[in-house]
């Protein structure tokens, strides 16, 4: 890859980012050989069905220093281990009900070098900890997430835009997101219509539920 495909999108990545993303891409390959975290279908495309994705989050939400994020059902780390690559003064918590994924995510975790990616095997919805955000991609549909949600939101606020949830989705969300006050970004339109027709970001504010 590319990073050339990641600086024509994040330009003022520093050095250290570029290491640490090109580094992905060995580790994820080591990591799949013993644990079947990613298909060696997405594999071949790590960058753009993984990575760019992930920071797709990042177009709609810059998060300050300081801010805490989950990251909510992060399987081999995704949203959160690009993300905590592009916000290293963020402190992310990726949690995984599955004990082999979350191993994987503490071990690319530190061979990457991040200081800011704390990883926790268990269930989202019996977590006490409190966030200003909370990303996720592909866990489940949102009337049920938002069930998990009560009680984790910090009150204070870093961002202009208010805490929240980042979900990233893909398709037809008029069902699923019915009744819910939230904005929808197309990431198509942060990637030159290059990537992702049919994935968007939807943001939440926390004050659309009981936190
Ligand atoms: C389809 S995978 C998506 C993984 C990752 N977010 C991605 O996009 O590559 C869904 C993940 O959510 C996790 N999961 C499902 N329910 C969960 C819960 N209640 N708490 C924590 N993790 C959960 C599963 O173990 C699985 O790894």
């Amino acid at each position: 890859m590319s990073t050339s495909l990641l600086l024509k999108y994040f330009p003022d990545l520093t050095e250290t980012q570029i290491e640490q993303f090109a580094k992905l891409e060995t580790l994820y390959n080591e990591w799949n050989e013993k644990i079947n975290v990613i298909s060696r279908k997405d594999m071949e495309s790590l960058y753009e069905k993984h990575i760019l994705h992930s920071l797709g989050i990042a177009k709609v939400m810059e998060f300050a220093p300081g801010t805490k994020v989950l990251d909510i059902g992060t399987g081999g780390g995704f949203p959160g281990i690009p993300l905590a690559i592009l916000f290293p003064e963020t402190q992310f918590t990726l949690i995984d009900s599955i004990g082999k994924k979350i191993s994987v995510v503490q071990a690319v975790s530190e061979g990457v070098g991040l200081k800011n990616v704390t990883a926790i095997h268990g269930r989202a919805e019996k977590l006490k900890e409190k966030f200003h955000f909370i990303v996720s991609r592909a866990v489940t549909q949102m009337p049920e997430f938002l069930r998990w949600l009560k009680g984790k939101f910090e009150k204070e606020q870093f961002n202009p835009k208010h805490n929240g949830i980042l979900y990233l989705k893909g398709g037809d969300l008029a069902e699923e997101l019915a009744g819910l006050k939230c904005e929808i970004f197309n990431l198509k339109h942060y990637f030159d219509g290059e990537f992702f027709d049919t994935k968007k970001v939807v943001y939440v504010s926390k004050g659309n539920f009981n936190s």
